[in-house]
């Protein structure tokens, strides 16, 4: 039976400032049936499209990116914060809804004809997204689609991907920021 996914979503006002309803995903993680229908559903959105890799953005993202890559049969590919990565890498500036922040992934770990699904938690300014899809692109792959739990729909970040030429998909969406 499906769930409620939203349901089982926290929001914490004002975390980690003033004004801000913090969208916790860790409730859902705990319910082993949400968990599951979480990263089923974003991977069965995707399926038949000739995805070769899935694209997970630290730290949320690797928690539903690695589910999404086991579920498709593809491999997993971490963009992480600056300074992680241990080869060589590209590197791309982005800013939060609160705060600014460096991203980075392998430089040699996609090439032309490879076909990406980048996933993360959420999306609200789509700063961090459109960051991943820059670096990505950069490797020379292809990326089309892109997979949130959370779309905060008053943000401009789902607009902003879709400019991009990215197929969206979302499970939950919450209004107000
Ligand atoms: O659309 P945006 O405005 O860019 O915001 C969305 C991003 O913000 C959060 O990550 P955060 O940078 O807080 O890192 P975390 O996953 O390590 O908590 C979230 O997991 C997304 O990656
Ligand atoms: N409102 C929010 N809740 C949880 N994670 C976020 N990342 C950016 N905005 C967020």
């Amino acid at each position: 039976m499906s769930l409620d996914l939203k349901s089982l979503i926290r929001t914490i006002p004002d975390y980690p400032k003033k004004g801000i309803l913090f969208r916790d995903i860790t409730t859902l993680i705990e319910h082993p049936e949400g968990f599951r229908q979480s990263v089923e559903a974003i991977a069965a959105a995707h399926r038949g499209i000739g995805i070769t890799h899935v694209a997970g953005i630290e730290a949320r993202g690797f928690i539903f990116g690695a589910g999404v890559a086991i579920a498709m049969g593809v491999g997993f590919i971490p963009i992480r914060k600056k300074g992680k990565l241990p080869g060589q890498t590209l590197g791309q500036n982005y800013a939060l809804e609160y705060g600014v922040d460096t991203i980075e992934i392998h430089a040699d770990v996609l090439d032309a004809g490879d076909r990406v699904l980048l996933v993360d938690d959420l999306i609200a300014t789509g700063g961090t997204a459109l960051a991943a899809v820059s670096l990505i692109r950069r490797t020379g792959a292809t990326i089309e689609h892109a997979g949130f739990v959370i779309d905060l729909v008053d943000l401009p970040g789902g607009q902003r991907l879709r400019d991009q030429g990215i197929a969206l998909t979302s499970l939950v969406e919450f209004e107000g920021h």
